[in-house]
């Protein structure tokens, strides 16, 4: 399919219409009188919507439209929007313009863009809408959605809702044979959910079209919302970590977060809207919340059948291109984040067994870890632990005897640890949870299995 418009010159962006039908969502947009670009999203099995549930899963539906539409906007940021059904809420439009705004600040920053004032969703004159009041209560089914990304977060949220005898199903967006592999292994029964791109964005990056991050967490949400209209769960129970609100960077008083879509702020938006515009019986929380990464790994050096089937390594995840021969590139900076991060909890052999190497001990990966602690560089734009956590890490294996010797811990020592205050770098403030989180009360016993 060709697309004659030059991307970074278009002056609207149209969100045309979305439709679902046996089992298939089109999520369809435009630029200017640009050919349509359509997003297919597929629900196996999928039931037909019951007539008392046809509202809400309108609405859900929407949102997804309004959510999964930031792929393509990025193409040409625009400066107007246009929606074919009129303008929104207040409450639809504070979401989404915090969604495009912050979900899309690394882009900005990265490309040299600055869209403060820029986005703007159409909002209805009256100023007040359906946000205001609860939707209606569904009775939907007392289960659980756990979206599985194939890493550590997920498996240890699924067993702490399996250990407390939650019913729930592993669901995962794609088709990542890696994921499908950790989602069997739960031993829970399984969704997987197909997303197709629209060929048309792809041509488009071929034409010169902005192109960089996305907050994929929010796509993966609106996704999981509509699934659990569809299929009758009341809950969907993320594994997003506390240290996923904690900025990459900031620059000119914005703050650049990586992990947006994965932090409480968008949390508490996206469970409130859901509250007031589909079900006041489905709730959408992290499991995670209240834990750092350091307690999570803490957590998962427990779960060691999966230890031979996860990966945190983000360039399995690549819908183009090469994926790593390994599971673990050993370069990237969620391999080196999820090293160093399981190190104090683990055996050493066994984590180098995962691993099939010693990070730890390779001179050549030393700027990689020096910006996990931010010495001499920012947070990696990835999804990693906050600098401090890794410095608690770090210190921890300085500390013993089988990790002195390498030599990247050894560098530490001797470079980086004489500029820290040790005061600072004790691993057991980072273990204790916080009380921030919005795990509805039925699921709160998995809480006090984690921590
Ligand atoms: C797998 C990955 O990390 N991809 C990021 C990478 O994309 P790349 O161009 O190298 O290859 P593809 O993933 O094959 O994508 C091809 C193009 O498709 C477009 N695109 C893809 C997915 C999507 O949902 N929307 C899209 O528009 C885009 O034009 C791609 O170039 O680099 C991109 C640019 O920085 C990233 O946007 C890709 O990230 C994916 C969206 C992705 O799934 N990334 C997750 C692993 C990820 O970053 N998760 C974050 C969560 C952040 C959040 O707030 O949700 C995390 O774990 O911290
Ligand atoms: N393809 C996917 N489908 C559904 N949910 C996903 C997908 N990829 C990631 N997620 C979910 O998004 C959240 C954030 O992903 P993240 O990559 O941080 O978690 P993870 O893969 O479980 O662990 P790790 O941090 O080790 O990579 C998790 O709840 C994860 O399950």
């Amino acid at each position: 399919m060709t697309n004659p418009i030059q991307p970074r010159l278009t002056q609207v962006f149209r969100f045309v219409r979305c439709s679902y039908a046996d089992g298939v969502a089109e999520l369809v947009y435009a630029f200017d009188q640009g050919e349509e670009l359509i997003e297919r999203v597929r629900f196996p099995a999928a039931p037909a919507v019951p007539a008392e549930n046809k509202h809400a899963f309108e609405a859900a539906l929407k949102l997804l439209h309004l959510i999964a539409g930031v792929s393509y906007y990025k193409a040409g940021v625009p400066p107007k929007i246009e929606l074919a059904d009129g303008p929104l809420d207040d409450c639809t439009a504070n979401l989404l313009d915090a969604l495009y705004l912050h979900g899309l600040a690394e882009f900005a920053y990265r490309n040299g863009l600055d869209l403060r004032g820029r986005i703007a969703f159409p909002r209805s004159s009256e100023g007040r809408g359906e946000g205001d009041t609860l939707a209606k209560a569904l009775h939907l089914p007392k289960r659980t959605l756990v979206p599985i990304g194939g890493g550590k977060d997920s498996l240890v949220a699924v067993e702490a809702i399996k250990q407390i005898g939650g019913e729930a199903t592993a669901v995962w967006v794609g088709n990542s044979p890696l994921i499908a592999a950790c989602a069997e292994r739960t031993g829970l029964p399984t969704l997987n959910i197909q997303r197709e791109l629209a060929p048309g964005l792809f041509e488009l990056n071929r034409l010169g079209a902005w192109n960089g991050h996305i907050p994929v967490t929010a796509v993966n949400s609106a996704i999981l919302a509509v699934a659990a209209i569809l299929y009758g769960y009341d809950s969907i129970a993320f594994a997003n970590e506390r240290s996923a609100s904690a900025a990459t960077l900031e620059y000119e008083g914005q703050q650049v977060n990586h992990q947006w879509s994965k932090g409480y702020a968008f949390e508490q938006m996206l469970s409130e809207w859901l509250h007031t515009h589909v079900a006041v019986d489905l709730d959408y929380c992290s499991l995670l919340r209240p834990y750092s990464e350091l307690a999570i790994t803490r957590a998962f050096a427990k779960l060691t059948p999966y230890f031979d089937a996860f990966s945190s390594c983000n360039r399995n995840f690549k819908i183009l291109g090469p994926k790593p021969a390994d599971r673990w590139c050993g370069q990237c900076p969620k391999c080196h984040f999820v090293f160093l991060a399981l190190a104090p909890f683990l055996p050493k052999p066994r984590l180098l067994g995962i691993f099939g190497r010693n990070l730890l001990d390779d001179e050549t990966q030393a700027a990689g870890f020096d910006a996990l602690l931010e010495y001499h560089d920012h947070k990696p734009f990835e999804c990693v632990g906050e600098g401090a956590e890794a410095r608690a890490a770090m210190y921890a294996l300085s500390q013993r005897p089988e990790w002195q010797e390498d030599a990247l811990i050894a560098r530490f020592r001797s470079e980086i640890l004489p500029q820290l205050d040790v005061a600072g770098l004790a691993l057991e403030p980072w273990l204790q949870p916080s009380s921030e989180h919005r795990v509805p009360a039925r699921l709160q016993a998995a809480l006090a299995v984690i921590g």
